[in-house]
C-alpha cells in the first residue's frame, strides 16, 4: 500500500502534464474518470460563452451570421485535423457523430458501385451498427458483422465499405489502424474509422494511412460538453466524389443564394447539412485550445501510464477479485475496463463515494483516463474505494 501511495506521489510529481489539471474546473472532492464519455469542462469555456451569448448574439444580433459564425464548422476542424493527422481543408465540425455515420457510410456506398456489402466491426458500439443497418438498407446493400481481428474472412470483392472503430468502447482495446486499413484497400474498399474513443488522447495519422473517412465525437476526451458536435474527415482525394446523402443547404456552394437545386460547396464543406450549432461550437472551439503546442505523443505517454498505474492497483489492491478486460500491452485505449459479476451495483457504491466511472452491460466497470486532468492519484483513489466496496460485498 505504502508503495502505491509513494508511486502516486512521485508519478504525480514528476508528470510534466501536471500542470493541465488547472485548466480544468474540476470538484477536489470528485474523482472523475469518466471523460470517455463526458469530458470535464475547461474553465475558459464558461467565459467566452457567456461573452458569445452577450456580444455576439445579444449585440451583433443576426449580423454575427456572416461576420463570425457561418464558417464556425470549417474554423474549428482546422483546429481539429492536427489533432488526426489531417492537412488543412479536410476535417468539418457538424451534426451529432450517428449522423455524420450516416453520411460517410452512405457516400461510401456511392462511391463503390457493384459493391454489395457494408463491414461493421460486431463488437461496435450500438450506434454504428444502428446507423449501419439502416444505410444498407436505403442502399440495397447487406450488413457483413465482422471480427475485427478477422477481417480477411469478410472483405472481398463484394466489399464497399468497412466501420471500425480505432478503441472499443467496452473493452477499452486499441485496433492498428495502418493493418486494418491495409487490409480494407487490398480488398478495393473504403474504411470508415470511428476515432470517438481516440480523438484527442494519441497520435492519430489520417493522411499518412490513406485513410478513406473518419468520424468522431467531441464531447468525450475533447472536452466540447454535452452533446458538442462531431467531426468528419473526408480527404481531399475524395471531396469531389463525397455526395452527402443530406443535402442541406449548409452544404451548399452558395447556401446564401437559396437557389432551387442543390450544388455542393466543392470542399470539405460539402459534409455539412443545417444551421451549425454555435453555443457548443464556440464550447468547442475553446476547450479546443487547450491542446494549443502540446505534443500528443506526451498525452499518450500519460494515457498509457495512467491506465497502467491503474491495472498495477487493481491486481494489488484486488487481486482475483475482478477481471481486467483491458490489453495490458500498448494496445489500449485510455480506459481500463473490469468485470465483475455486481459491476452495476459497484459502479453505484463507487458514485456514492465520489467515485465516477460507468457500467457498460453486461459486467463490464469502465475507468477513463483523461491525461490533461487526471492524476495518479486519481487512480490509487479509485481502485482503493473499489476494493473498500468489493470487499465490503
Ligand atoms: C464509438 C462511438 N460512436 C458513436 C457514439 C455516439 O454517437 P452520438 O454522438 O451520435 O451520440 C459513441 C458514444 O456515445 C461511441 O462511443
Ligand atoms: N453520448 C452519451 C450521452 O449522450 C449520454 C451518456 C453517455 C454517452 C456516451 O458518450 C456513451 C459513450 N459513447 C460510451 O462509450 O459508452
Amino acid at each position: 500500500m505504502t508503495d502505491l501511495n509513494e508511486r502516486a506521489a512521485k508519478a504525480d510529481a514528476e508528470d510534466p502534464l501536471a500542470y493541465l489539471r488547472a485548466e480544468f474546473d474540476l470538484d477536489p472532492r470528485v474523482v472523475y474518470l469518466d471523460g470517455n464519455s463526458l469530458g470535464a469542462p475547461p474553465r475558459r469555456v464558461a467565459g467566452r460563452v457567456e461573452e458569445v451569448v452577450r456580444e455576439q448574439w445579444g449585440r451583433r444580433l443576426i449580423r454575427s451570421w456572416p461576420e463570425l459564425w457561418w464558417d464556425a464548422p470549417e474554423r474549428v476542424g482546422e483546429k481539429i485535423a492536427p489533432l488526426v493527422g489531417a492537412a488543412p481543408g479536410q476535417v468539418v465540425v457538424a451534426d451529432s457523430t450517428s449522423v455524420d455515420i450516416f453520411k460517410v457510410l452512405v457516400a461510401a456506398v456511392r462511391m463503390a458501385p457493384g459493391r454489395r456489402e457494408i463491414v461493421v466491426d460486431a463488437a461496435t458500439f450500438p450506434t454504428d451498427g444502428y446507423i449501419a443497418e439502416s444505410v444498407a438498407e436505403l442502399t440495397g446493400t447487406e450488413l457483413v458483422p465482422a471480427v475485427v481481428d478477422d477481417l480477411d474472412d469478410v472483405l472481398g470483392e463484394r466489399t464497399a465499405v468497412a466501420l471500425l472503430n480505432q478503441v472499443d468502447y467496452r473493452t477499452g482495446r486499441l485496433y492498428d489502424m495502418a493493418a486494418a486499413t491495409a487490409k480494407v484497400h487490398a480488398a478495393g474498399a473504403r474504411v470508415v474509422w470511428d476515432l470517438c474513443h481516440s480523438a484527442g488522447v494519441l497520435p492519430i495519422e489520417l493522411d499518412a494511412l490513406e485513410v478513406d473517412l473518419a468520424v468522431g465525437c467531441t464531447y468525450k476526451f475533447l472536452n466540447g460538453g454535452p452533446g458538442s458536435p462531431a467531426f468528419v474527415y473526408v480527404p481531399h482525394r475524395l471531396q469531389a466524389s463525397f455526395r452527402n446523402p443530406l443535402p442541406g443547404w449548409g452544404g451548399h456552394r452558395e447556401p446564401f443564394a437559396m437557389a432551387p437545386s442543390y450544388e455542393p460547396a466543392p470542399g470539405i464543406a460539402r459534409a455539412r447539412a443545417g444551421t451549425p450549432d454555435i453555443l457548443s461550437l464556440t464550447a468547442l472551439d475553446v476547450a479546443l485550445e487547450v491542446w494549443d503546442g502540446l505534443d500528443l505523443a506526451a498525452v499518450r505517454a500519460k494515457g498509457l501510464a495512467l491506465t497502467g498505474f491503474f491495472m498495477d492497483c487493481v491486481d494489488e489492491l484486488l487481486g482475483k477479485a475482478i477481471e481486467v478486460v483491458t490489453p495490458r500491452d500498448e494496445w489500449r485505449g485510455h480506459q481500463v475496463s473490469l468485470r465483475h459479476h455486481q459491476a452495476r451495483e459497484l459502479i453505484g457504491e463507487l458514485t456514492a463515494r465520489e467515485v465516477i466511472g460507468d457500467f457498460r452491460p453486461p459486467d463490464v466497470l469502465r475507468f477513463g483516463f483523461a491525461p490533461l486532468y487526471n492524476t495518479y492519484g486519481d487512480a490509487l483513489r479509485a481502485a482503493r474505494t473499489l476494493a473498500e466496496v468489493v470487499s465490503a460485498g
